[in-house]
């Protein structure tokens, strides 16, 4: 079924080198196919090396024009893309749903999700401000100006294939650096869309690049190269940490968003009905499938079997299906693979002895879903409390005490997201210290916002995407003395 577009020449499928979409010199392609029914959306270059290092060239090569903008020149193509995201948003979110399988209203969503990013740094761009300090002696004055770290890689994964892309090519081009982006194979699409529009909104040639394809032998390239100066990258934490490996040779500047392992813990005092929403939100979002889902529930004893019914009851309500159908509220995880990895941990779960009370609707379109599935008597020897699901998977632990519900939810390499409900203030605040996480949602399952940083601690990552800190990572900090002031 081909995708029906308002503007079909937003389906890009070649990578973009110094302003020209191309073929890869091979002529080698690859098929992007619909998670929901395994059909073919598109077919891509197959980049690779060759393809890679001119693209490095041509972001170096237009890095002094760009960095010569005025903040408000940038600014001003940030705000023209950012115009163009939203007139062609419904088209976008075609795109991303046909390639990833998200239903089309979360899709349209991360459309505006993403676009707000763009919008946030293209404001952020004009407010990069240095300092003037008291100089310690009279013949000499000290300022500080910051600079845009050069060119960066921006390497990103299938899951929020537009907003994860927008969350590192804005804060970017803001500080005056210009870019190499790789796409996941499975979603380069929505990323290839989303360079159209940085075309027709006049970025210059070179300022964004993207290729796809032989993804080792890109990743190679993007981090041997002594002309990128940055790495940042979204992605599980074990390619991250082999990509932070491989910068180590040239001393790349990282960021890194890796993986998450996210307690959801549910106190005594918490509003039920509002703990089931926010679970709801928090687990479901993207059919698990994100790095900031909750991933272990850990109720306390007093309201584990009222949350349990809430909660299954409220599970029973989603529809499965293509994401292309408007009545639809949960679609197929990205393919069969991750399929199986969600119904292994299932699994190894039960087989431990949880209990599966809600095996949801039965899936008609095996083998990409998963039914919403619902794991209680969970133990932390179950892998589901130690492993990102990145599935429809809810598994409940209970505890007794606010002291054992904290060392359980510190109990993990991650620390990405965590959530709790309390109305307790003093709780709130002894909880919301003592988790051990970069972003704590009190009462709430959704934070992700561009104006909050968005980032991880210990195996999480590092680095912050969004907010007024947003631009640090892409930044660098230079010491301008000013002598002889006494001649
Ligand atoms: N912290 C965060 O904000 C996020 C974290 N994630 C994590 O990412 C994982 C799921 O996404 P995936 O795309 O499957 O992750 P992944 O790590 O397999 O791939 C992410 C990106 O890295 C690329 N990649 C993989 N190996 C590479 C290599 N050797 N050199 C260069 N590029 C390479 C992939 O092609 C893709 O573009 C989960 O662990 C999830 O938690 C995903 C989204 C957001
Ligand atoms: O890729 C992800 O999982 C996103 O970072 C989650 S969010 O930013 O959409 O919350």
């Amino acid at each position: 079924m081909s995708l029906k577009l308002t503007d079909p020449s937003l389906l890009k499928t070649q990578a973009y080198i110094d302003g020209h979409w191309t073929n890869a010199d091979s002529g080698q392609t690859y098929a992007v196919e619909n998670p929901a029914n395994g059909t073919e959306v598109a077919v891509v270059s197959f980049c690779g090396r060759d393809e890679t290092g001119r693209a490095i060239e041509a972001a170096h090569c237009a890095l002094r024009d760009w960095q010569a903008l005025t903040a408000k020149a940038r600014s001003a193509h940030l705000e023209a893309w950012h115009d163009l995201m939203i007139a062609h948003q419904d088209d976008l979110a075609k795109i991303l749903t046909a390639e990833q399988g998200k239903p089309l209203a979360e899709a349209q969503g991360e459309i505006l999700y993403g676009a707000s990013y763009i919008k946030w740094f293209a404001e952020e761009a004009k407010r990069i401000y240095g300092d003037t300090m008291p100089s310690p002696s009279p013949d000499k004055r000290f300022v500080t100006i910051k600079q845009g770290v050069g060119v960066v890689a921006c390497i990103t994964p299938w899951n929020f294939p537009n907003a994860m892309l927008a969350r590192k090519i804005a804060p970017a081009l803001a500080a005056g650096c210009t870019v190499v982006c790789k796409p996941a194979n499975q979603t380069p699409l929505s990323a290839f869309a989303m360079v159209e529009l940085a075309d027709r909104a006049g970025i210059p040639a070179g300022v964004i690049n993207i290729v796809s394809g032989e993804t080792v032998a890109i990743g190679a390239v993007l981090t041997a190269s002594l002309l990128v100066r940055k790495l940042t990258f979204t992605g599980s934490t074990a390619v991250g940490k082999r990509l932070m490996s491989d910068c180590a040779a040239t001393m790349k500047r990282l960021s890194m968003e890796l993986g998450g392992n996210a307690p959801f813990i549910v106190f005594d005092d918490a509003d039920i009905d509002a703990a089931v929403s926010g679970a709801m939100v928090s687990k479901f979002r993207n059919a698990g499938q994100t790095c900031v889902c909750a991933n272990r529930f850990l109720v306390q004893a007093g309201v584990y079997d009222q949350f349990v019914a809430a909660l299954s009851a409220a599970m029973a309500q989603l529809k499965m299906g293509s994401g292309d159908d408007p009545s639809v509220t949960i679609g197929p995880l990205i393919d069969g693979k991750a399929a199986d990895n969600v119904r292994a941990l299932i699994l190894d779960a039960t087989d431990h002895g949880a209990t599966q009370v809600n095996t949801g609707v039965k899936a008609e379109f095996a083998p990409t879903y998963v039914a919403p599935t619902l794991l209680t008597d969970v133990t932390s020897k179950m892998r589901v409390f130690r492993e990102e699901i990145f599935g429809p998977v809810a598994p409940i632990i209970r505890f007794d005490t606010e002291a054992e519900a904290i060392a359980m939810a510190n109990d993990t390499e991650f620390g990405l997201a965590a959530y709790f409900y309390s109305r307790d203030i003093g709780r709130v605040w002894r909880v919301g210290e003592g988790l051990e996480f970069g972003m704590v949602g009190i009462n709430t399952g959704a934070m992700s916002n561009e104006m909050a940083p968005f980032g991880g601690v210990k195996e999480s990552g590092q680095g912050r995407e969004g907010s007024k800190y947003g631009l640090d990572d892409y930044l660098e900090i230079k010491s301008l003395c000013m002598g002889g002031l006494d001649q």
